[in-house]
């Protein structure tokens, strides 16, 4: 009995097609999920392999509606007893907020792996179905139960909660800066070292099962000199919740700072991160967080942040509480 294995396609360079071998100039979510399957054969040896549309997208263009579709999608088929594991393939560009969206709201100890590729289907030495039948084999393997959802990519597994995309183009994009990959799948298997201790799907307390939309919250990234006028046009703009991508370890440039005070005046939930792309962003450092009535963002980068504000907001608006869940998970 070969483990069943459910492909949930929504494009990306995996999906995409160029009309030069060797160029990044090409369009993402071309292929159907039958011609990405297609190219990796050998996958049939270790699933039975079944694949759905989801959408055909660009990365880049992934919203909160798709989110929710994914996440309600996955709680259904998990839920089967006759799917054993999630494979989803998407483009590297927003994969980690989608993969973190998941981790937070699908209820099952069965593996989700999401898979990408930095050259797209028609390229030279073409990156997707390597990725794609290591998504396979990891979802389909035991080992993988209760790790949280997983990214395979160039031969590394990570927990999708570490990761982010470090390179425009290169095919070793996906890193984890802070911890590390977790594993490594060869020979039609993962090889397990790490496992997060962070809270999630099982543990999660999110639930997003009768939600249509998401609170809005939205990040503006800081610098020298900036001004107050991005932080007021998202107030204005009615965001809950701002993510403030602060220079070093979630620093801010005084005008900046009073913007941030006022938006912190009328409602709006303010989370510290930090440009640098490692380590964490710490509570009451240079910023008095207490006083000012800020969260930190712990070691989330900002795309990550943005995520779990959203969840954190769909069930409160209590700032310990919303701090408890950036050291939860
Ligand atoms: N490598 C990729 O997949 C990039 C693409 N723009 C995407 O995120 O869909």
């Amino acid at each position: 009995e070969k483990p069943n294995v459910v492909i949930l396609a929504t494009g990306g360079t995996i999906a995409g097609k160029s009309d030069a071998a060797t160029s990044t100039k090409y369009t993402a979510g071309q292929l159907p999920i039958e011609d990405l399957l297609a190219a990796v054969p050998g996958a049939e040896e270790y699933a039975s392999i079944k694949g759905e549309q989801v959408v055909n997208i660009g990365s880049q263009a992934m919203n909160d509606k798709v989110w929710l579709t994914l996440a309600k999608r996955c709680n259904e088929l998990l839920k089967q007893e006759d799917v054993d594991g999630i494979v989803i393939t998407h483009g590297t560009d927003t994969k980690e907020a989608t993969g973190y969206f998941l981790n937070l709201t699908v209820k099952s100890d069965k593996p989700i792996v999401l898979v990408s590729s930095m050259r797209n289907s028609t390229s030279i030495s073409a990156d997707g179905p390597k990725n794609l039948f290591d998504g396979i084999i990891t979802a389909a393997a035991p080992e993988s139960k209760g790790m949280g959802v997983l990214v395979a990519s160039n031969d590394y597994i990570y927990a999708v909660r570490d990761l982010t995309k470090t390179n425009t183009t290169n095919v070793a994009t996906m890193k984890a800066p802070n911890w590390g990959p977790i594993g490594v799948a060869y020979n039609g298997k993962p090889y397990y070292y790490h496992k997060t201790l962070r809270k999630h799907t099982t543990e999660s307390e999110f639930d997003v099962s009768e939600l249509t939309k998401l609170p809005k919250v939205d990040i503006v990234y800081g610098y020298s000199n900036m001004d107050a006028t991005a932080i007021n046009a998202f107030v204005e703009n009615k965001s809950k919740g701002l993510i403030f991508v602060g220079v070093g370890n979630g620093n801010i440039y005084p005008d900046a700072l009073e913007a941030l005070k006022e938006a912190r005046k009328k409602g709006v939930v303010i989370v510290r991160a930090s440009r640098t792309g490692s380590g964490r962003t710490t509570l009451d450092a240079e910023v008095d967080d207490k006083a000012l009535g800020f969260v930190v963002a712990d070691d989330l980068n900002a795309q990550k942040a943005r995520v779990l504000l959203m969840l954190a907001l769909t069930k409160t608006n209590d700032l310990a509480e919303i701090q408890k869940d950036f050291f939860t998970y």
